[in-house]
């Protein structure tokens, strides 16, 4: 079944095995691509990353400020009162103005603090963009802006989402996961986790979507064969060089601190 942590009541909570999450994190590659091919409409747009283009009174990059200034509405609308999301910039965050709903409690409390968003934002600016925004300013900053957050919010929940997949691990094998936690031991945890086969599927399935979603659709005769919106290597490389790895990083981090 679909699994999307939304749709499952408190009660409900036990019900989350590997093979669900597993399908949300196939959901989600989905809108990886998505927001890929988006923001690849636009180019690449450096001075909003760097000291060109600065808001006055406002000390990071245009991206930061945009991010910053939207997160800002967002946790007032509640967005960060769902347990799977995390903003960027945490300090200072408004409270919700809306009532919270019931969030099913899957995690481990203790362990699920863990927010790598800085070292998402700065893979995102240093190494991915580079690779797929063409050349070029066009001046549209807020609009492009836009985009990176959409790109930014999905790679951050999918990342993430690395505390759900390392909880339902632990729970399938609380005995071998223990025996590493106890011992702080995060090679044998890597180990435990990690399954080479999904990695490898997982990189081809992206790959495959970047095809499939970013074909030029035509009802006459296709003349752009094997052009793609988004270069599917490109996507394949994210997933196998940060999108996965950083996944990992998150479930070793949160399986060390699951029995404190
Ligand atoms: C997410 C999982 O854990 C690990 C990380 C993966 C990923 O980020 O896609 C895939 C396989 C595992 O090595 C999983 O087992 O599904």
């Amino acid at each position: 079944a679909r699994f999307s942590m939304e749709n499952v009541d408190s009660s409900n909570a036990s019900s989350v095995t590997l093979d669900s999450i597993r399908d949300a994190l196939i959901r989600m590659e989905d809108t990886v691509v998505f927001s890929l091919i988006e923001r690849a409409k636009f180019p690449l747009n450096s001075a909003m990353y760097d000291e060109k283009l600065k808001v006055p009174g406002f000390g990071g990059s245009f991206l930061e400020y945009f991010v910053k200034e939207t997160e800002g509405l967002q946790a007032k609308a509640g967005r960060y009162e769902n347990p799977e999301e995390h903003p960027f910039f945490p300090d200072g965050l408004p409270s919700p103005l809306v009532p919270s709903r019931n969030y099913p409690e899957v995690l481990y409390p203790a362990a699920a603090g863990i927010n790598i968003n800085k070292a998402i934002l700065e893979m995102y600016v240093h190494n991915l963009l580079p690779l797929f925004a063409k050349e070029g300013d066009d001046g549209n900053y807020a609009a492009a802006a836009a985009s990176d957050l959409a790109c930014l919010q999905v790679l951050s929940r999918r990342i993430h989402y690395g505390m759900y997949v390392a909880e339902v691990k632990y729970r399938d094998a609380p005995q071998d996961y223990g025996t590493a936690i106890l011992a702080e031991d995060k090679d044998a945890l890597m180990k435990l986790l990690t399954f080479e086969k999904v990695e490898e599927m997982v990189k081809q399935r992206v790959a495959k979507k970047a095809m499939v979603f970013g074909q030029e659709v035509t009802l006459g005769e296709k003349t752009d064969e094997g052009k793609y919106k988004v270069d599917p290597s490109v996507v394949s490389r994210l997933y196998g060089e940060w999108v996965i790895p950083l996944t990992k990083v998150v479930e070793v981090d949160y399986l060390l601190r699951r029995l404190d």
